[in-house]
């Protein structure tokens, strides 16, 4: 998959390719990150990539010409369209489903903002979808745009090796995940649940769909509400809450 990203940090946004999952990803050629700046698409002397906001009032704006530029060039850089991405507060959060059907874009062109951001008449005319990691404000949207890059690059097939596995991910169900275990079997007096240790994979199996849907149901009960559950899922969050409350 081919990923650009226009940044005033390519550095930053570049340590993706790395370190860990996406580090190897990008080793494989599963996963192609360019970086484009801005600032080197800037034609004045101090080669300027801000700009002073119209209405006045506090901070900058990122200069247009250079910015545009930037996006032009790694559009043209590679056959195929690149799908647009804005990173902002003011963006549609990002959940699971919009991950993968990121993934399954040929490429993806992101947008770091820096500053106050980017003139609207940009987002308009060159920006496809705004994209939001959560509500709060950070310095730029090189950090969102890692973010994306990560959980986007972990679905492309082959870029998770057997030892970890987006299939069973819980998100990708849509609830909580369930709690992990390793050795010691017993840490400072707390043993690790006996059913774990059983090596009954059908109970294994059960009690790892249970702790997920009672997890859910205690700390995220909008997933529960959303997600469709068999009627095997209610019985085993109906015996977990039952549980719960005894
Ligand atoms: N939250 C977020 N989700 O995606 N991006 C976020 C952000 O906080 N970005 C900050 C950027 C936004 C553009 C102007 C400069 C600051």
């Amino acid at each position: 998959m081919r990923i650009d990203a226009v940044t005033l940090f390519p550095d930053l946004v570049s340590q993706v390719t790395q370190w860990g999952v996406t580090g190897r990803a990008s080793e494989q050629g599963l996963l192609q990150l360019v970086c484009w700046n801005p600032r080197d698409y800037a034609r004045d002397r101090h080669r300027t990539v801000d700009d002073r906001p119209y209405g006045g009032g506090p901070g900058m704006v990122m200069k247009v010409e250079p910015l545009r530029a930037a996006m032009h060039e790694a559009r043209a850089s590679a056959p195929g369209r690149s799908l647009s991405l804005y990173l902002s507060p003011q963006g549609r959060r990002l959940d699971q489903a919009a991950v993968e059907r990121l993934a399954g874009q040929e490429r993806l062109l992101l947008v770091c903002g820096r500053y106050e951001g980017i003139d609207e008449r940009v987002i308009a005319t060159e920006i496809d979808e705004e994209i939001s990691i959560g509500d709060y404000v950070l310095s730029g949207g090189e950090l969102p745009a890692m973010v994306l890059i990560d959980a986007v690059a972990r679905l492309i097939p082959g870029a998770l090796g057997h030892a970890d596995s987006a299939s069973e991910d819980s998100f990708s169900a849509g609830l909580l995940d369930y709690p992990h275990y390793t050795r010691p079997e017993v840490l400072d007096g707390m043993a690790v649940p006996a059913v774990l240790l059983s090596g009954d994979h059908d109970a294994i199996g059960r009690w790892r769909r249970q702790q997920a849907l009672g997890r859910s149901w205690l700390r995220r009960p909008d997933l529960i509400n959303r997600a469709q559950l068999s009627t095997e899922d209610r019985r085993l969050l109906d015996e977990y809450i039952d549980e719960y409350r005894s």
